[in-house]
């Protein structure tokens, strides 16, 4: 499904359309089956960019297009079921939002909620449960009496149960540690590679490098670059302005420059770095 923002802005004011801009004058273009990464610094419009996918906030101007579904500034609130359905959200910290008595119960509200029958719910529990990697047991016990990552797993299997088409995760892995960043990052990527569309928000640069396939930086609610990681992290004009920062590799990489290494671009990845280095040592 592919996502296209035509001219979005999005006000907080109610009394003026041109005040207080989450966003101002989108255009942009999240192609179907791709990981997108949504990057920007504090405040800058990326969570109220996403929020537009499935219809949280409605822009003040412009045109959204999901599919064959148009949102703009008059979309009636009803019927978003099925959007909502199409559009998984994965919100920062989403074991806040456990509540049942069982992990089972707990990942059985969406898909039922979107009108499943007792029994696919119960199915797609038992699928998602172990596509977080957790074992069928933790569908008994208690949310709360699990760990903060497995309560993380749990939020996430809850929104994979309804079997989203895309999947926008505002800041997935914050507060993980390295370990669990890396099965969660690998999870979703896992699931872009089956077929899902990802849209990450993240300031992990190197979760960019590693797992996008395309990126867009927001600031000050605008889109100011978008394209292939390894380009918008070689765009010498947002390097020069501080309006991004560098994958640890890349940053690496700056630092050879110094010794006398030479990139014509500079490596976004430890794989890349590592070949880059091998051809120079070699002399190739
Ligand atoms: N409910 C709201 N009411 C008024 N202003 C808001 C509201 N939500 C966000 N804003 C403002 O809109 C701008 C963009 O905020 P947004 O949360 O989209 O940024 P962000 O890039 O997601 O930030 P972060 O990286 O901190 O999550 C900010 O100036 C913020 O203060």
């Amino acid at each position: 499904m592919e996502i296209t923002f035509e001219h979005v802005t999005h006000s907080y004011d109610v009394n003026s359309p041109t005040a207080n801009l989450g966003l101002d004058d989108v255009t942009l273009k999240i192609k179907n089956g791709l990981f997108t990464a949504i990057i920007g610094q504090t405040g800058s419009g990326k969570s109220t960019l996403v929020r537009h996918i499935n219809a949280l906030l409605k822009p003040t101007s412009g045109t959204i297009t999901i599919g064959d579904r148009v949102i703009t500034s008059d979309t009636n609130n009803k019927n978003l079921k099925p959007l909502r359905k199409q559009i998984g959200m994965v919100f920062q910290f989403p074991e806040s939002q456990l509540f049942e008595e069982t992990v089972e119960k707990d990942i059985m509200f969406g898909p039922m909620n979107f009108g499943a029958t007792e029994t696919e719910a119960r199915e797609a529990a038992r699928t998602v449960i172990k596509l977080v990697g957790l074992d069928e047991s933790y569908l008994t016990q208690s949310p709360f009496d699990l760990s903060g990552g497995q309560m993380r797993r749990v939020a996430i299997a809850g929104v994979l149960a309804s079997d989203p088409e895309t999947i926008i995760l505002d800041e997935p892995t914050a507060g993980l540690d390295p370990v669990g960043r890396k099965e969660i990052m690998s999870l979703f990527k896992d699931l872009q590679v089956k077929g899902k569309t990802i849209i990450l928000i993240t300031h992990n640069m190197d979760d960019v490098a590693n797992y996008a396939d395309a990126m867009a930086v927001i600031h000050r609610g605008k889109l100011i670059a978008q394209g292939f990681p390894k380009e918008v992290f070689n765009n010498q004009e947002l390097l020069k302005n501080d309006l991004i920062t560098l994958p640890k590799s890349a940053e690496f990489a700056k630092g050879l420059m110094q010794q006398g290494f030479h990139f014509d671009k500079l490596p976004i990845t430890i794989d890349e770095l590592g070949t880059e280095i091998k051809h120079q040592l070699n002399g190739d």
